[in-house]
C-alpha cells in the first residue's frame, strides 16, 4: 500500500514540477528521491513477504486438507472417488498457490489506482465526477463479465474432474485399451476427446468474455481524456488541473489494466476454493484424535455386534441394506464369512473394523460399546489384507531379522525380496506373490485379530492349501483371532465358525464340522 500511495505521490510531485515556476528545487528532488525510494522498496518488501506468506498459507493448506483425507469417514472417501480428490490436490490448490504470487502486485495497482483518483478529486472534484461515472460504467460491464466469465470456469472445472478420471483410465487401464482398438478409439475420440474440447471451449468463451470487457475499458479510459481535452477552453480547466487528469489516467491505465486482467485469475481462485470447501465439508468427521500419535495395540476377549445395520444410500440405482447383524467373535477363533457376490461379506467386515458407522445397534469389545470417540483405538485390533488391498513399500514395525526370514521363507519369497532401510527392496512382483507381501505385512503388524477378504482367490491351489489348512491354524496357534471372507468351499473345513450370508442378513452361522454339510450341499 505504501509503495502503491508513494507512486501515486510522485505522480502528483511530477505534474506540480511540470508547472512549478521557480524550476526544481533541492526540496522537489528530495521528495521525488524519497518518493522513488518507498515506492521501490516498497514493492521490494511486498513481493518477498507475500511470497512468504503465500507459501505458508498454501503449505498450510495442504497439510488441512490431507489431514481431512486421513481422517475422513471410510464411506464418505469411497463416494467421493479418487479423481475428485486428486483433482482437488493437485489442481485446485495449485491456482491458489499461482494465485497468491500474483497477489502483491494487485495490491499495489490497487493501492496506485486509488491514490491516483485520491490526487485527481483534490485537483478537481467536477472532473473527477466525470471520470468517477465512467469508470463506474467500466466497472459494472467489468463485473457482468467476470461472473459469465465464473461460470464458464466453474463448468471447465467440472470437466476437469471428468479428465482426471480418464487420465487415470488411460493408464490404469493401458493393457486393455492396447488390446481393444474400438475401446482405445472411443476414450480417444468420444471420452478424451470431448472433455479437453469442452474444456478449451469453455475456458476461450470466458477468456472472450473478459476481454471484450477490456476493450470497453480500454475505449472508455480514451475518450474520458478525449473529453477532458475538447472540454478544456469551454470550461476554462487550468493546464496544472488538465495535465494533472491525462498524466494520472494514462498512468493508472497501467494498474488498473493489470487488476481487470487479473479477474480470470481471481474467478478460478474462488472456484477452486469452493472446491476446496466442498472437499473440506464432505470430509468433517466426529471422531477425534485421528492423527494422534500412535498407542499401545488394544487387547480384545470377544467382539460383539448386536443388532447393527448399514445402509449406502441410493444414488442411481436401489440401495443396499445390511442387517440388523448379531454377531460375537470370540478371540483365538477362526470364523469363515460367506455367501453369494453382493450378499454383504465386505460390508460386514467393514463394520466388524469399525471403518463403517453402523446405522444402528451397537458393536461391543470385551461388553463396553464402541463410540466414536474409541473407535480409532478399537480399529488398532486389527490387522488386514482386503480385496482391493493397497501394498505399502514402507515398514514401519520393528522387524526380527529371524522372523522375517522365517515369514519369507513360509510365503514362498526367500531371495525375491529384502527390508532394507525400513523399505521392501522391491515390489514388483506377481499378482500372487505380492497379496503375499501383504499377508507378511499383516502378520509384521502383530495385531490381535487378522482379517482376509478373499486373500486366496489368486492364490495357486498349492499355495492356497498351505493358506486353509497350515497359516490360519498357525495364527490361531499364536492367539490370532481370524476372520476370512471366502468363496473356497472345498476348505470350509478348515473354520470353528462360518457365518452364510445372503442379501444383506446372516442366515445360518454353523459350527467346525456342521460348515461341511454348507460346503457339501454348495449352499454358499
Ligand atoms: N461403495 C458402495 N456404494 C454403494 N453401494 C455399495 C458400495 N459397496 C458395495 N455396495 C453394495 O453393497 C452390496 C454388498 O457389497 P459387498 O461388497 O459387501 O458384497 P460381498 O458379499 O463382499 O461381494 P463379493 O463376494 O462380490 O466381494 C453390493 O450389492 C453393492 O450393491
Amino acid at each position: 500500500m505504501a509503495s502503491g500511495l508513494a507512486t501515486a505521490w510522485l505522480l502528483a510531485s511530477i505534474n506540480e514540477a511540470l508547472h512549478f515556476e521557480l524550476g526544481t528545487t533541492p526540496a522537489l528532488l528530495l521528495g521525488f528521491a524519497g518518493l522513488c525510494l518507498i515506492a521501490v522498496a516498497g514493492e521490494v518488501a511486498s513481493d518477498l513477504g507475500n511470497s512468504y506468506v503465500g507459501q505458508q498459507a498454501v503449505a498450510a493448506l495442504r497439510t488441512e486438507l490431507t489431514d481431512r483425507i486421513l481422517s475422513a469417514p471410510i464411506d464418505r472417501i469411497e463416494r467421493f472417488r479418487t479423481h475428485r480428490i486428486t483433482a482437488v490436490l493437485n489442481h485446485d490448490v495449485e491456482v491458489l498457490s499461482n494465485f497468491t504470487f500474483a497477489f502483491s502486485s494487485l495490491a499495489i495497482a490497487l493501492a496506485v489506482t486509488l491514490g491516483g483518483l485520491a490526487y485527481l478529486v483534490i485537483l478537481s472534484p467536477v472532473m473527477s465526477l466525470i471520470a468517477a461515472i465512467a469508470l463506474a460504467l467500466g466497472m459494472s460491464v467489468h463485473m457482468r463479465a467476470r461472473n459469465r466469465g465464473r461460470s464458464g470456469f466453474d463448468v471447465a472445472r467440472r470437466l476437469q474432474d471428468e479428465l482426471q478420471q480418464h487420465y487415470r483410465a488411460i493408464s490404469d487401464g493401458a493393457k486393455e485399451l492396447r488390446i481393444s482398438r474400438p475401446r482405445r478409439r472411443h476414450m480417444r475420440e468420444v471420452r478424451l476427446g470431448g472433455t479437453i474440447a469442452g474444456i478449451r471451449d469453455q475456458r476461450i468463451r470466458a477468456m472472450r468474455t473478459y476481454m471484450s470487457a477490456n476493450a470497453f475499458g480500454s475505449i472508455l479510459f480514451f475518450l474520458v481524456i478525449g473529453l477532458l481535452l475538447a472540454l478544456q477552453f469551454r470550461f476554462a480547466i487550468p493546464a496544472e488541473v488538465l495535465s494533472g487528469f491525462v498524466l494520472v489516467l494514462l498512468y493508472i491505465k497501467g494498474p488498473l489494466q493489470q487488476l481487470v486482467g487479473a479477474l480470470p485469475a481471481i474467478g478460478q481462485a474462488q472456484v477452486a476454493l469452493h472446491n476446496i470447501a466442498a472437499l473440506e465439508q464432505a470430509f468433517a468427521n466426529p471422531e477425534d484424535g485421528l492423527l494422534a500419535p500412535a498407542t499401545s495395540i488394544p487387547a480384545m476377549k470377544r467382539i460383539e455386534l448386536a443388532g447393527v445395520t448399514y445402509g449406502f444410500p441410493a444414488e442411481d440405482g436401489l440401495s443396499f441394506h445390511l442387517g440388523p447383524i448379531d454377531l460375537t467373535l470370540d478371540a483365538g477363533e477362526i470364523l469363515f464369512i460367506v455367501g453369494e457376490n453382493g450378499s454383504g461379506k465386505t460390508t460386514l467386515v467393514k463394520l466388524l473394523l469399525g471403518l463403517y458407522e453402523p446405522r444402528d445397534g451397537a458393536i461391543r469389545l470385551d461388553e463396553k460399546d464402541i463410540t466414536a470417540a474409541s473407535r480409532d483405538d478399537y480399529r488398532q485390533l486389527f490387522s488386514t489384507v482386503f480385496a482391493d488391498y493397497f501394498l505399502f513399500d514402507e515398514v514401519i514395525d520393528s522387524v526380527d531379522e529371524r522372523d522375517l526370514a522365517r515369514h519369507l521363507e513360509r510365503l514362498e519369497l526367500t531371495g525375491k525380496l529384502a527390508i532394507r532401510e525400513g523399505r521392501f527392496t522391491t515390489t514388483d512382483l506377481s499378482t500372487g506373490q505380492r497379496k503375499r507381501l501383504a499377508l507378511l505385512l499383516a502378520y509384521l503388524e502383530q495385531r490381535p485379530v487378522v482379517v482376509f477378504d478373499e486373500w486366496a482367490a489368486d492364490q495357486d491351489p498349492t499355495f492356497r492349501r498351505v493358506f486353509y489348512t497350515e497359516l490360519l491354524s498357525e495364527l490361531r496357534a499364536q492367539g490370532k483371532t481370524v476372520v476370512v471372507i471366502s468363496h473356497d468351499d472345498r476348505y470350509f473345513r478348515s473354520t470353528d465358525r462360518l457365518v452364510l450370508m445372503k442379501e444383506g442378513r446372516i442366515v445360518e452361522i454353523r459350527r467346525g464340522e456342521e460348515a461341511i454339510g454348507i460346503a457339501e450341499r454348495g449352499d454358499a
